[in-house]
């Protein structure tokens, strides 16, 4: 077979017609060959890779520091332009992150690459700086519940301490990410108003949060709920500084990363091997797949700088020392041939 397009085309020709433009649009060959753009939907996407924080902490052995440095190296290399790195947060709380200094230290870092560290109060970003840092994000949540076992207050209260964290930033020239979790459903409360998720991304927003990063925790997001969230974000938030962090707990990463993108949408969290998960998000399972999401963006001519082969070398290479099958489709396909 030709491709997809070629049969569609002599469909057409054998009734005499010709392929309407829309079709021609529509019509995506998800092959490393053949890309084809679907219109509409941006050039250039940034990955933003949260697998050494978001993935790893919530594993349950300690993963030994020179791994995760290992690891964030590689996919520094493999072209991530974000690598998320480490969280400087409480040890009582996040045990897996107890070596944030150390990884800090660690790493020899590339030009051009940002390495990003959680900052939840003004003794983390200190730690955080003092550490090296020269970019952090600060976490909030559009669920009480939720904002209360994962850092231990209110939304109202979290919010004054990211205000205290955002100054010092400012200060100190440092830029600031924000997240906003449970943006569609909460382990603790279920079904979360749009109209939250877009109140709480607004005051990140305002505090000077130069990307809003909307986390579905718990991965229950579909493209139908996504696009009513991301609807009612973007009325507050230009979606130009908007990303997305979808985890995949019901197999809908994809179509829902596919959905923000034709909104405008054009940051992707993602985790190499679909690592990760929060300790305090009962049943969430880990984050997209950086391999899928990059195969999916390869195949609609989207760039994003990042080497596939490389990217799922680094994944093999976590997989191994974590002693796990990657949770990548596209790495167990390959893995086969
Ligand atoms: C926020 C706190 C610290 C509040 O925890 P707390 O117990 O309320 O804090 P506290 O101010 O009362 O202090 C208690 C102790 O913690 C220490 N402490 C206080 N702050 C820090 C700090 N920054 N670093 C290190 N230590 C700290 C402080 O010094 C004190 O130590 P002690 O006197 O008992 O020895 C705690 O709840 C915490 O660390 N939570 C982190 C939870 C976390 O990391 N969750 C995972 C990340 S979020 C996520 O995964 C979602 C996301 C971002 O990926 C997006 C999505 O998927 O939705």
């Amino acid at each position: 077979m030709g491709n997809v397009y070629d049969v569609v085309k002599n469909c057409y020709a054998a009734q005499g017609l010709t392929v309407p433009g829309v079709c021609k649009t529509l019509i995506a060959f998800p092959s490393q060959q053949g890309a084809v753009a679907i219109s509409g939907l941006p050039n250039r996407v940034k990955i933003v890779e949260v697998g050494p924080r978001d993935g790893l902490q919530n594993e349950k052995t300690v993963v030994p520091t020179a791994v995760k440095i290992e690891l964030i190296e590689r996919l520094a290399e493999a072209g991530c332009p974000v690598v998320e790195a480490t969280s400087f947060v409480s040890p009582k709380w996040v045990p897996q992150m107890a070596d944030q200094v150390e990884v800090m230290a660690g790493i020899r870092k590339l030009p051009g690459v940002s390495y990003p560290v959680l900052t939840p109060n003004l003794k983390g970003f200190q730690a955080a700086v003092k550490a090296g840092a020269t970019e952090v994000a600060i976490f909030g949540a559009a669920s009480e519940s939720f904002s209360q076992k994962n850092i231990n207050c209110s939304i109202a209260e979290s919010l004054q301490r990211f205000e205290e964290v955002a100054r010092a930033a400012q200060d100190a020239n440092i830029p600031v990410r924000g997240y906003v979790s449970c943006v569609v459903g909460c382990p603790y409360e279920g079904k979360i108003n749009p109209a939250k998720v877009a109140e709480v991304a607004k005051c990140l927003y305002g505090m000077g949060c130069y990307e809003i990063s909307l986390g579905d925790t718990i991965g229950v997001g579909t493209p139908g709920n996504m696009r009513e969230m991301l609807r009612a974000v973007s009325h507050e938030v230009p979606i130009s500084a908007l990303a997305v962090h979808c985890h995949d707990t019901y197999g809908q990463a994809l179509a829902n990363i596919l959905t923000a993108l034709q909104m405008g949408v054009s940051v992707v969290d993602s985790s190499v091997a679909g690592l990760g998960g929060c300790p305090y998000a009962r049943g969430a399972s880990g984050n997209v797949a950086t391999e899928d999401v990059v195969y999916m963006l390869n195949g609609l001519g989207i760039q994003t700088g990042v080497d596939l082969q490389k990217l799922i070398e680094a994944g093999d290479f976590i997989c191994k020392a974590l002693n796990r099958r990657s949770g990548s489709k596209v790495s167990q396909a390959t893995s086969k041939l």
